[in-house]
C-alpha cells in the first residue's frame, strides 16, 4: 500500500546509523520499507520529528486492529480491562512481555498508579531505552511516563556545557541523567525511596560520574545543596508551586526554573510567579492531561532580588 509518511532523508553512507539510532529510540515505522532517492535514504517514522520530510513509502497494513495502549518498555499499558485485547497486543511484538491495565490513576505522594497484569509476565518492571540512555522502570514502585521525552531533549538543547543542575522531582532519573551530558553536576532528588533507588542503579547503568541521588523531601534541599544552580527542573505538575521559594532559593541569578503545571489555561499560574524574583517568564504546552486540562512548562529566569 502506498502512503504518505514522515522520513529523515540521510546519505547512504550514514543509512545504517540512522536507522538502527531510529530503532532505538523507537521512532523508527518498521511498517514501511526504507527508500532510495539517488545517493540518499528515505528512512520513514512515526511521527514527525526534527529534520523530518513527507515522502510516499510502500507500507505493510498493521496485521489487526489493537486496543489503545501505552508502551514502556516491554510493558503494554491498557486503559481497559481486556484480557482477550491484552493478548493480541502481546502477540504483536516479541518485545512485549507484559500488558497491564492501570486500575488507578496517579496518586499518593509518589504519584504511582496500580496495575493489574493482563497478559504475559507477572511483572510491572522493564527496561526502557530513551535517546540511547538506558532506565530500569518499576511501574508500581516509582513514577516513570515515556511521554516527556522530547521536553527532555528539549531542556538538554537550551544547557550550556558546565552548568549545575537541580532536579527537585526526579523519580527513577530521566531528566537527570540525559542532562548529566552537559553539566558539570546534576543534584537529583525525589522523596520515593524506591524512586532513589532505581535512579542510583540508572546512573551506574548509565556510567555517569557527575548526578548526585538524594533522597529527600525537595523542601528540604536549599539546606543540602550549598551551591547555587544554573537551572532547576520541578516536575511535579500537581504540587508544584509550594516547593518555588526553596527553587529561588537554590538558583542563582539569571539562572533557569522549569516549573511544570497542570492548568486549564496556560497562563493560569503567571499572577503567582510575579511573587517571586522572576526576570523573564515563558510558558509553553507540553501534553494534554484530560479533556478541559493539560501540562503547560513554564520557563522562569530569576532576577536579581
Ligand atoms: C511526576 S513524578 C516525576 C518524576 C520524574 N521527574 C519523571 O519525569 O519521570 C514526581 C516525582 O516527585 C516525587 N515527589 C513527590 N513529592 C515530593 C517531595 N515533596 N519531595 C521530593 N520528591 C517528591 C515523587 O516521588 C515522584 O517521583
Amino acid at each position: 500500500m502506498q502512503t504518505k509518511r514522515w522520513c529523515l532523508q540521510v546519505h547512504r553512507s550514514e543509512g545504517e546509523k540512522t536507522r538502527k539510532r531510529l530503532l532505538e529510540e523507537g521512532v523508527l515505522d518498521r511498517l514501511c520499507r526504507i527508500r532510495s532517492d539517488g545517493e540518499y535514504l528515505l528512512i520513514p517514522v512515526i511521527r514527525k520529528i526534527e529534520g523530518a520530510v513527507c515522502q510516499e513509502f510502500t507500507c505493510e497494513q498493521e496485521k489487526k486492529d489493537l486496543p489503545r495502549f501505552e508502551q514502556v518498555g516491554g510493558i503494554a499499558i491498557m486503559q481497559d480491562d481486556d484480557p482477550s485485547g491484552a493478548a493480541d497486543i502481546l502477540a504483536s511484538k516479541k518485545t512485549y512481555h507484559t500488558v497491564l491495565f492501570a486500575e488507578s490513576a496517579v496518586e499518593g505522594p509518589f504519584r504511582t498508579k496500580k496495575f493489574k497484569v493482563l497478559a504475559g509476565r507477572d511483572t510491572t518492571a522493564t527496561e526502557y531505552i530513551e535517546y540511547g540512555h538506558h532506565f530500569s522502570i518499576d511501574l508500581a514502585l516509582a513514577y516513570f511516563s515515556a511521554r516527556l521525552s522530547g521536553e527532555r531533549q528539549r531542556i538538554l538543547s537550551l544547557m550550556n556545557e558546565g552548568e549545575r543542575v537541580i532536579d527537585m522531582f526526579a523519580g527513577v532519573g530521566p531528566f537527570a541523567i540525559p542532562l548529566a551530558k552537559k553539566a558539570s553536576i546534576v543534584y537529583a532528588g525525589d522523596i520515593n525511596p524506591e524512586a532513589v533507588i532505581l535512579m542510583v542503579r540508572n546512573i551506574a547503568r548509565n556510567r555517569l560520574t557527575n548526578v548526585v541521588p538524594i533522597l529527600s523531601d525537595a523542601i528540604n534541599l536549599p539546606d543540602i545543596i550549598m551551591h547555587p544552580a544554573d537551572r532547576i527542573i520541578m516536575n511535579l505538575p500537581l504540587h508544584s508551586i509550594p516547593f518555588l521559594t526553596a527553587a529561588f532559593r537554590m538558583t542563582r541569578p539569571g539562572g533557569t526554573i522549569h516549573l511544570y503545571a497542570l492548568v486549564s489555561r496556560e497562563d493560569e499560574y503567571i499572577d503567582t510567579l510575579r511573587t517571586f524574583p522572576a526576570k523573564n517568564v515563558e510558558h509553553r504546552y507540553v501534553r494534554s492531561y484530560s479533556p478541559d486540562r493539560f501540562h503547560v512548562v513554564y520557563d522562569i529566569v530569576r532576577g536579581d532580588g
